[in-house]
């Protein structure tokens, strides 16, 4: 008898220890579902949906950046993504992560340059970015929302003042949930003007691919099913042509920024195209484009693109210079 009872405790310890280890890949659906088969398991996913709320980032950045769900009767305390503080490749759809344990596995690519020019000369001085060296040829910008900044060819390392980009976001911020806009991203402290807030991270794609899967996003979006998060930026030439196009898609896997909502008034960040010494791509960075209160909104423009009223979402900025439908990507 005390034998049998013994065997059952440790197989539901070994269960239960099995249940810690997997629970955390479970997208919320799956969790709500398998907390059902009992007490135990039900409490285990209990405290991975309050870490899951406690923190967006999972532990990635330098801040932990909760959720604030205060819609009375929407039972959804925080969004499901995955998370990758920089550009990625793609990612395969079975791809999973853990989230809501006490072991947040860094399984995405960190480092913020995918593709490197190889042999690429960089600058080798002492105090680059420091205010009173303007000589790092690194640094040298004519045009504020294209800078650059030092990267994989230099010689300095992290701790460069000319790299602010580079490191995680260490600024207070929260999600919070609105009924008419979906989660959005707040400042939890003031953010001075030229404050560096975050990049905009997710899966490169290729434009034959981003333009495929915006069908499929404008398709759900419509009905209501889908938050898309696929940001198009071209970097245009002197003379007004396109020349770069750079598809950025958050959807699945991204980071904070992919909570960051349109305001038809250019909201108070400022999109900026970002080249690094030695790196073969620019990175898209949001900085505050001017002094942002705690409990402020975080918004920028979305694009000038619109499609017609009938088929565009509609916009819910807020702001005297609102159009009344979100820009769209449709080229
Ligand atoms: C990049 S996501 C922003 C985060 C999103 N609100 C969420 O809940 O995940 C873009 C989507 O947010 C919503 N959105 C963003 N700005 C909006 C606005 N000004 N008015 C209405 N909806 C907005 C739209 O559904 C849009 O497709």
């Amino acid at each position: 008898m005390e034998e049998e009872k013994h065997c059952r405790k440790c197989r539901e310890s070994a269960f239960f220890l099995c249940a810690g280890i997997f629970l955390p890949y479970l997208n919320p659906a799956e969790l709500a579902s398998i907390s059902l088969t009992c007490k135990t398991v039900n409490q285990i996913s209990k405290s991975i949906t309050s870490q899951r709320t406690s923190d967006a980032s999972r532990g990635f950045e330098n801040v932990p950046i909760p959720f604030f769900n205060l819609i009375a009767g929407d039972s959804h305390p925080y969004s499901y993504f995955l998370y990758t503080s920089t550009q990625t490749l793609r990612i395969k759809p079975e791809f999973r992560q853990p989230w809501g344990s006490d072991q947040h596995t860094r399984v995405c690519n960190e480092d913020p340059f995918i593709f490197r020019v190889e042999d690429a000369i960089g600058c080798n001085c002492a105090m680059c970015g420091d205010e009173s060296d303007f000589s790092c040829p690194c640094s040298d910008s004519s045009d504020l929302l294209l800078t650059r900044e030092c990267g994989p060819s230099c010689e300095c390392d992290l701790s460069c003042g000319n790299r602010v980009t580079q490191g995680r976001v260490s600024v207070k911020l929260k999600v919070v949930k609105d009924a008419r806009k979906g989660w959005g991203l707040y400042a939890a402290e003031m953010i001075p003007h030229g404050q560096f807030v975050c990049e905009y991270a997710g899966e490169l794609l290729s434009t034959k691919e981003a333009r495929e899967r915006q069908l499929t996003y404008d398709k759900l979006a419509s009905n209501g099913r889908l938050s898309p998060a696929l940001l198009v930026v071209k970097e245009h030439l002197p003379s007004g042509n396109s020349c770069m196009r750079i598809n950025i898609d958050a959807t699945r896997i991204g980071n904070i920024a992919r909570f960051i909502n349109h305001s038809c008034d250019g909201g108070n960040l400022d999109t900026v195209i970002l080249r690094s010494s030695g790196s073969l791509l620019p990175r898209i960075c949001f900085f505050a484009s001017r002094d942002v209160q705690e409990n402020e909104e975080l918004t920028f423009s979305y694009g000038e693109v619109r499609v017609n009223e009938n088929n565009g979402q509609p916009c819910f900025c807020g702001t005297s210079s609102c159009a009344g439908i979100l820009p769209s990507e449709h080229t």
